[in-house]
């Protein structure tokens, strides 16, 4: 199966262009107002209308109420949401059953007790994104550059499909397949020049590595 790669928190015309073109399954678009990379509905809506099927639309929120999730499925109209707050398992089955979307659950990790809420959201997330725990006084719970230990992955076994996120770039994304085994990888801030600004060089460049990354996987798997 191919590689899934997401490139999250896209707020112009210019960059989601970029990421369409290069080739991306999904994209990514926050909607947490202390975020650099927070849209307002207007822009979700015309960003939304933009991707044209291209892509998967992916709503990402945090502890969001019924309220603002009605709001994004009126502008976006999303195919997935990205759950990145402290969503308990109950609230996804919820979210599930109200907007009748697929949902991404964000794990925070930073020690191997971290992984063990997986069996909870297992039994009703579609997918997971495992992502670096945020510092305790961090103004968001991702999008930060941070990577965490993938070693902590490296004898999962979870029968549901899951990506890796937290401080991937063009350079390190091979080895954080390597070691997680992940089917997926997804990125915000390894592909900008500052925190919310997108460049177009860095979205290549990611997409194009990990295009290429499964064959060096499969390459260092069997030396
Ligand atoms: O991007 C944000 O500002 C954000 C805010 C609140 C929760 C999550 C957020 N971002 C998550 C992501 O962009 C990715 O799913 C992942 O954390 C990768 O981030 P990065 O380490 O910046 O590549």
């Amino acid at each position: 199966m191919s590689l899934l790669v997401k490139i999250c928190g896209l707020s112009t015309p210019e960059t989601l262009e970029t990421a369409l073109e290069a080739g991306v399954d999904m994209v990514g678009f926050v909607f947490f107002p202390p975020s650099p990379r927070h849209l307002s509905l207007e822009l979700g809506r015309d960003l939304g209308r933009q991707v044209k099927r291209r892509a998967l639309k992916v709503a990402l929120t945090v502890d969001a109420d019924n309220a603002t999730l009605d709001n994004i499925m009126d502008s976006l109209s999303p195919d997935i949401f990205q759950l990145h707050g402290g969503e308990s398992v109950a609230r996804l089955r919820d979210i599930k059953q109200r907007f009748g979307r697929p949902v991404m659950k964000a794990v925070p990790v930073a020690t191997a007790a971290d992984l063990a809420v997986l069996p909870g959201y297992a039994a009703v997330a579609d997918r997971i994104l495992f992502d670096a725990r945020a510092p305790k006084d961090a103004t968001r719970p991702g999008g930060l550059g941070a990577p965490f230990d993938w070693h902590l992955l490296e004898k999962l076994d979870l029968k549901l499909p899951y990506m890796v996120s937290g401080g991937l770039h063009a350079d390190n994304l091979t080895e954080a397949l390597r070691i997680t085994r992940a089917s997926g990888v997804d990125v915000s801030s390894g592909v900008e020049s500052v925190p919310g600004v997108k460049d177009p060089e860095m979205i290549k460049a990611f997409v194009r590595a990990a295009r290429a990354s499964k064959d060096a996987s499969q390459e260092l798997s069997v030396r």
